[in-house]
């Protein structure tokens, strides 16, 4: 994508688009509304209005947005030959012409203008930054304005945490905080003697199970090269060196694909700078990992995200907490429901702590106050009876039943699902060459022998192992068949 400097060193925030990128941007676009300016590059009014589009692009895209994640602008210029069909598909009669509409309709849509009832619509107020910003205000019911300041825009954010269909966005969240998770592993020189078979326990499991197919596939890559990378026969059993140092590791923070990190949140987005994020992807992540597990999986995940938070989640107060909870856990896991449960319950432990703790200090986020999740409005069913004891605390009777059954809609398929079907065909490739199934969420064992392992032994951990040797030696081989040749 090309991303445009026009003039000195300001770099254009609306994203210009062209026939060969139109589609594939549009399609994965994780933002739930677009803009998209048809303009010719030679025409006088078109170049007089580039700054006022600019002045509303800047409020809601680019690194310094001050409303990210919500709405996206976008330009086509018609005078280029190669938009030609692209701009007739949108009847453009005019320069400029804007449209509005949901990124995913643009992408395989047209305009019509005899058909006012499409979901893309002409924008008929836009001439002045003001016009435009009210026409988007109008459209999503919010109330920008262009004197926002960054991170002050508690009364303005739109998005609520309890509306249920939000979680559906969380998927760009989760990506956001596995790929923040292996930076922050890497910058920190974290892998050592004493927790690379943690990491490749945790790293395991996304292989088997992450929701993001794009970082099943870079989890896999990474798992498929962790010998190499990290060698264990170059540490003695008591060494704590750091051996990171002897690879480029660089090369490997992209678990999830070279545009992730993008820098910003979306589900997980606060109110104000240093709210929710990174922690709340991280939960996020857990949780929809523990309704995707197979029953007999549930202790080996349990262990490798215990393992995962003792040993890389940077948090001291976080991992004390966590552990002592985890602690207390006496019986192995048997059941999905069990794993899924129990981080529920662990997670509402925190949440209760917080509330006291954050409305003491002042320091919670005033849109996102802890609650014992899930409130009533998003899972009626989850509440047998709820009152307040003589503190004012709440005290709520569940109904575990439906609550194990909530966890599973809510974390479950829609989160994935929609969202992974737009990922690019040549991730496809790849994640065939890797022998992952964007279906199941397992991977694909080569040899019938390892199905009987899988099934044998139902866990993620033994099948990922044998899978992980086959992918060396079919490098390996690989390899030698280029060395024949030679
Ligand atoms: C393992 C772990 C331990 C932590 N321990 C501490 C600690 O000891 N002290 C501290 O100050 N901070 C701790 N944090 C950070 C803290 O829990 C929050 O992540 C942070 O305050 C941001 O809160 P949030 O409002 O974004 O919601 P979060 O608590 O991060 O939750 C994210 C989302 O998960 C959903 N959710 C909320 N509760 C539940 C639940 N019970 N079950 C399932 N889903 C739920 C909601 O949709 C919520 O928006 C911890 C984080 C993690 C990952």
């Amino acid at each position: 994508l090309r991303t445009l400097v026009d003039s000195g060193d300001i770099r254009d925030a609306a994203v210009e688009l062209n026939a060969s990128n139109f589609e594939s941007f549009l399609k994965e676009s994780p933002l739930k509304f677009a803009v998209v300016e048809f303009f010719a590059s030679w025409c006088p009014a078109c170049r007089n209005y580039k700054p006022q589009y600019e002045k509303v692009a800047r409020l809601f895209n680019g690194p310094d947005a001050v409303h990210p994640g919500i709405v996206l602008l976008a330009r086509v210029d018609c005078a280029m030959k190669v938009n030609t069909d692209l701009c007739s598909r949108f009847s453009v009669s005019r320069y400029p012409m804007l449209f509005w509409g949901p990124p995913r309709k643009f992408s395989d849509g047209r305009w019509d203008p005899k058909k006012n009832k499409d979901e893309i619509q002409e924008v008929d107020e836009w001439r002045t930054p003001d016009l435009l910003l009210n026409y988007i205000n109008k459209r999503i019911g919010s109330s920008f304005s262009l004197s926002d300041d960054k991170y002050e825009n508690e009364n303005t954010l739109p998005m609520n945490a309890s509306d249920p269909e939000e979680i559906s966005r969380a998927i760009y969240d989760i990506e956001e905080s596995t790929a923040q998770a292996f930076q922050i592993i890497f910058q920190n020189k974290m892998i050592k003697s004493n927790t690379r078979s943690e990491l490749i326990k945790f790293l395991q499991l996304l292989v088997a199970h992450h929701p993001s197919k794009r970082c099943r596939k870079g989890s896999a890559e990474m798992l498929v090269n962790f010998d190499d990378l990290w060698p264990s026969n170059h540490l003695s059993v008591s060494s704590q060196d750091t051996i990171v140092e002897e690879v480029d590791a660089s090369r490997y923070y992209h678990i999830c694909g070279k545009e992730i990190p993008r820098g910003y949140w979306i589900f997980c987005r606060g109110s104000k700078e240093d709210t929710r994020g990174y922690s709340c992807g991280l939960w996020v992540l857990f949780h929809s990992l523990s309704v995707r597990i197979e029953d007999g999986e549930s202790n080996l995940t349990f262990t490798a995200i215990c393992d995962f938070i003792q040993n890389f989640f940077t948090c001291d107060e976080c991992r004390q907490h966590f552990h002592e909870m985890s602690s207390g856990v006496s019986v192995p896991f048997n059941k999905t429901r069990d794993l899924a449960m129990w981080l529920w319950h662990a997670h509402n432990k925190v949440n209760q702590r917080l509330m006291v703790k954050e409305k003491e200090l002042g320091t919670g986020d005033p849109r996102f106050p802890k609650i014992m999740w899930p409130p009533k409005q998003l899972c009626p069913s989850c509440y047998l009876s709820s009152s307040r004891d003589s503190n004012g605390l709440e005290k709520i009777k569940w109904d575990e039943n439906e609550v194990f059954k909530f966890l599973v809609r809510h974390y479950g398929k829609t989160i994935s699902s929609s969202k992974e079907a737009t990922l690019s065909s040549n991730e496809d490739d790849a994640s065939s060459t890797y022998g992952i199934s964007s279906s199941s969420n397992a991977i694909v064992v080569p040899v019938g022998a390892a199905l009987a392992i899988a099934i044998a032994s139902c866990a993620f951990g033994a099948l990922a192992c044998f899978w992980r040797t086959q992918q060396k030696n079919r490098k390996y081989l690989h390899k030698l068949h280029s060395l024949k040749n030679i």
